[in-house]
Formats: C-alpha cells, sequence, structure tokens
C-alpha cells in the first residue's frame, strides 16, 4: 500500500502584461510578470481515485489571474501575490495554502531627446523582481521578496588574502583582483494576518526594494572587499538596519573568475600582476557563497 505524501498543482510561467493609461497626460506605464501557482488542501481524492470534482483546474487559476489583474493593481508585486493566493483560500473551502511565485521583468522608459517618452521602454538587462509568497489559511501571509540575476563586476578594489593554506591549496594570495556576481538577494517579511495587513504596507515593498538594490551596488562598488562573505555580510546588516518590517536577509553570490593570462612567452609581453589587463573570463567552475542574516535575539532578563 502507498500513501500520497505532497500534493500540490497549479499553473506555472503564466505570462501577463497590464498597461496602465493616464489619459490627461498621455503617459502610459507598463508592467510584465511570468507568475507561478501553486495550490494545497484537500486535493488527495484527485490523485487516488481519480476525483476531479476537487481541482480547480489549471486554466481556471489562470483564468482568475487575467481577472484579478484588471479588477486590481498588480503593483507592487507583493500585494498582488497577497491577492491572488487570498482568493484561492478564501474562494474554495478545501483549498488551504496558495503559493504564488511572481517574477517581474524589467520595462524601463525609454528617454528621446533627452526627455522620458510616454509609451516606450526597454530591456535593460536580465536583472528580475522576484516575489515568493503563501497565503494559508488560518496562519496568514508570508512573504519573501528577491533581487534576481544582477550583473556586477568591479575592477579593482577587492583582495583575497590570508586564506586557509595547506597542502590542497594552490591559489595564490591577492591585493587586487577583479570581482564579479550575478547577484542572488532575498528578504523575508514578518508574517501578515491578512490580505488587509499587507494593503496597510503597500509602499514599502517598492521603498525595500529600492533600499536593498542601492545598498547592494553601493556596497558593492565603495567596499573595500577582504571576501565576497565580508562583502556580502555588510549588505544584509545594512538592508536590516533600514527596512524594519523584514525579519531576515539572504544572499547567494556565485564568485565568477576571471583569470590571468600569462603572455610572457610571446616577446616578453608583460601581462601578469601589476601589468594584468588582458584576462580570460571563466563560466565554471565558480565559487558560490551563500549567507542568511537575522537580527540579533534580544537577551532575556532573568
Ligand atoms: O571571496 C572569496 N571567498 C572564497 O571563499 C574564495 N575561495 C576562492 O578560491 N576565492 C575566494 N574568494
Amino acid at each position: 500500500m502507498s500513501q500520497l505524501k505532497y500534493a500540490r498543482y497549479g499553473k506555472d510561467n503564466i505570462r501577463l502584461y497590464k498597461v496602465d493609461k493616464d489619459e490627461k497626460t498621455g503617459i502610459q506605464s507598463v508592467v510584465e510578470m511570468t507568475i507561478c501557482i501553486l495550490l494545497e488542501g484537500d486535493i488527495e481524492t484527485s490523485y487516488t481515485q481519480a476525483d476531479n470534482s476537487v481541482v480547480v483546474a489549471t486554466d481556471t487559476q489562470k483564468q482568475t489571474c487575467y481577472i484579478l489583474a484588471k479588477q486590481h493593481p498588480v503593483t507592487p508585486p507583493e500585494l498582488f501575490a497577497s491577492i491572488v493566493g487570498t482568493h484561492f483560500i478564501e474562494t474554495y473551502p478545501h483549498i488551504h495554502a496558495a503559493h504564488v511565485k511572481i517574477i517581474q521583468h524589467r520595462w524601463t522608459r525609454m528617454s528621446v531627446d533627452g526627455k522620458p517618452h510616454p509609451h516606450s521602454f526597454y530591456r535593460d538587462g536580465e536583472e528580475v523582481r522576484v516575489v515568493e509568497s503563501v497565503a494559508r489559511e488560518g496562519e496568514g501571509i508570508s512573504l519573501r521578496s528577491k533581487i534576481e540575476k544582477l550583473l556586477v563586476l568591479k575592477s579593482t578594489g577587492s583582495a583575497f588574502y590570508g586564506f586557509h593554506r595547506d597542502e590542497y591549496t594552490q591559489l595564490p594570495e591577492t591585493w587586487d583582483r577583479i570581482l564579479s556576481t550575478e547577484v542572488e538577494a532575498g528578504w523575508k517579511w514578518k508574517l501578515f494576518k491578512s490580505l488587509n495587513e499587507v494593503k496597510a504596507v503597500a509602499p514599502k515593498f517598492d521603498e525595500a526594494w529600492h533600499a536593498a538594490r542601492e545598498i547592494t551596488l553601493q556596497t558593492f562598488a565603495t567596499d573595500n572587499s577582504a571576501s565576497v562573505q565580508n562583502t556580502m555580510y555588510k549588505m544584509c546588516d545594512q538592508i536590516l538596519a533600514s527596512v524594519r518590517l523584514i525579519d531576515a536577509v539572504d544572499y547567494s553570490l556565485p564568485n565568477k573568475h576571471y583569470f590571468e593570462i600569462d603572455l610572457s612567452w610571446h616577446k616578453g609581453l608583460k601581462n601578469t600582476g601589476k601589468d594584468a589587463t588582458v584576462y580570460a573570463p571563466q563560466s565554471n567552475p565558480n565559487g558560490l557563497i551563500q549567507c542568511t542574516v537575522t537580527r540579533k535575539e534580544p537577551k532575556t532578563k532573568l
């Protein structure tokens, strides 16, 4: 005999575009997102007994997404994810949790003749803004916001020395190296008890995203980096200090290596150490450094 241990189902890769047209000014604003919905609840019999009566069809979930996007704001994505998730747990008594992930793609307004264009946009990089939400009956709405695919590089201002050495170590110490990574940064919000609680703080989501992005870029640029580990910890620390409603910050940073090339075999060309200007970017392997930072637990007085 077997038993169903895990069951979630839904629609992935729902692509959605919404335009806001300001009739007075003629200025239009656009949002494009990719959504994944996964539902949990009393749905076992659909797997074990071919009982489709408990199935809210994945096509229905997609259509619901479009209708809710028409009726509600789709930004900030944290709010829209909460609206979609709450809809499913409130509409269907046998659905007890809704996982909604939103990936928001970049459409940045064009400047034409030095002026913001009213209806033309361009994709300035593959960076995305991501929200992972869970609306759970009787508990509330948990939200995690993320920056993903933000590619950065600094050509100096990064060192790596003093690391453990033994008979397996070949890597030389360096006081000046290239540092490049694709930022994946996340921040976990305190649990919201209801959709109304999410609505009440809606402006905070964009503020937090701007703060996390600014802190990431500024710290990356200005920190005289001792290691990826230390630089990312400084980022986490500042984000926690600047956004009151979050409980934890996490980073996952690949260390994208750029190798020096010894060209001395060709007429004594100098291209190593302080003379290095031409490098070989590596696609793999890469370092991968991760951390989660929370607020210090207050010491309880006895
Ligand atoms: O910042 C770094 N952290 C490491 O842990 C590490 N390991 C390595 O080979 N290079 C680096 N760089």
